[in-house]
């Protein structure tokens, strides 16, 4: 059951189809977001746990095809998602899933997500992979309490952020919304289709995509930081040699 501190959440988001729904085996979905230039190990093993954790039916990657509140990515949104494509190859549980490259203009997790739930239906149990240093920066996102609406957070911890220790280092507004939304176990996530923050468990993994080019760049091996596949993919294609 859920945690007790939770249960004015749950029942204000419960109704009774998906109720019926839940208990009868609603699958669990996760997405997971971004710019994925390129992709690489620390996103993998933190989605292979995760999916294993809460017991996720498929894992969606979703590379964003014009990211808000970054730089532009060094690689085409075509050639980040051809590696993502290769990375997740052989697992039978990752999807990717291309419609944020498809869309013209920024990329919006919002619209993603509404599509999604209007694709899978109200009962579908949604759940958005973060990690810690995306999440603080949450309430500059489009439309961003929607969000809560439409899929739970599982949030993963990156070194240096210290989120997964003291989840008070939240901006106040962030706070304030996820205070009653804090779910203690991955249990509490499958008896409502969205609504709760969970921070998991996962290995800390000091890789960036930002380390990842510069050392391509300058010309240093990236092997055991990503798969074969996607190194191979990014030499043919002569991507990131010129640094960024
Ligand atoms: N090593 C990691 N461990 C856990 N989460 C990660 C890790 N790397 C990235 N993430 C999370 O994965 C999502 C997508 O990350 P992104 O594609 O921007 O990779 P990145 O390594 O952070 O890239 P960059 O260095 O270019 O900023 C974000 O929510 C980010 O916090
Ligand atoms: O919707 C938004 O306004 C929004 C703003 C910033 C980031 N995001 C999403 O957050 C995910 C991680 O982003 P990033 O920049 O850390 O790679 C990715 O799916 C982005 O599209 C979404």
């Amino acid at each position: 059951m859920p945690d007790s501190g939770l249960k004015g959440t749950v029942s204000a988001l419960w109704h009774s189809e998906s109720v019926q729904a839940i208990e009868s085996g609603v699958p669990l979905v996760g997405i997971f977001g971004g710019t994925f230039d390129p992709i690489h190990n620390g996103h993998l093993r933190v989605a292979e746990e995760i999916a294993e954790t809460i017991g996720l039916r498929e894992l969606r990657f979703v590379p964003a095809g014009i990211p808000r509140l970054r730089h532009a990515p060094a690689a085409s949104l075509q050639h980040r998602a051809a590696i993502v494509g290769l990375a997740i190859r052989g697992n039978s549980r990752f999807v990717l899933d291309e419609r944020e490259v498809r869309r013209h203009g920024v990329s919006y997790s919002v619209e993603s997500l509404r599509e999604l739930r209007r694709e899978m239906g109200e009962c579908v149990i949604l759940c958005f992979i973060i990690g810690a240093d995306a999440f603080m920066k949450l309430a500059d996102w489009h439309s961003w309490r929607e969000l809560f609406g439409l899929c739970h957070f599982i949030i993963v911890a990156r070194p240096g952020y210290a989120l997964a220790s003291n989840r008070y280092a939240l901006p106040q507004e962030l706070e304030d919304e996820c205070a009653q939304r804090w779910a203690s176990s991955a249990d509490s996530l499958k008896y409502t289709p969205s609504g709760l923050v969970f921070i998991a468990p996962t290995t800390l993994l000091d890789i960036s995509a930002t380390s990842i080019r510069a050392h391509i760049a300058a010309g240093k091996s990236v092997r055991y930081l990503m798969p074969d596949a996607a190194i191979d993919y990014i030499a043919a294609n002569h991507l990131y040699s010129g640094g960024g």
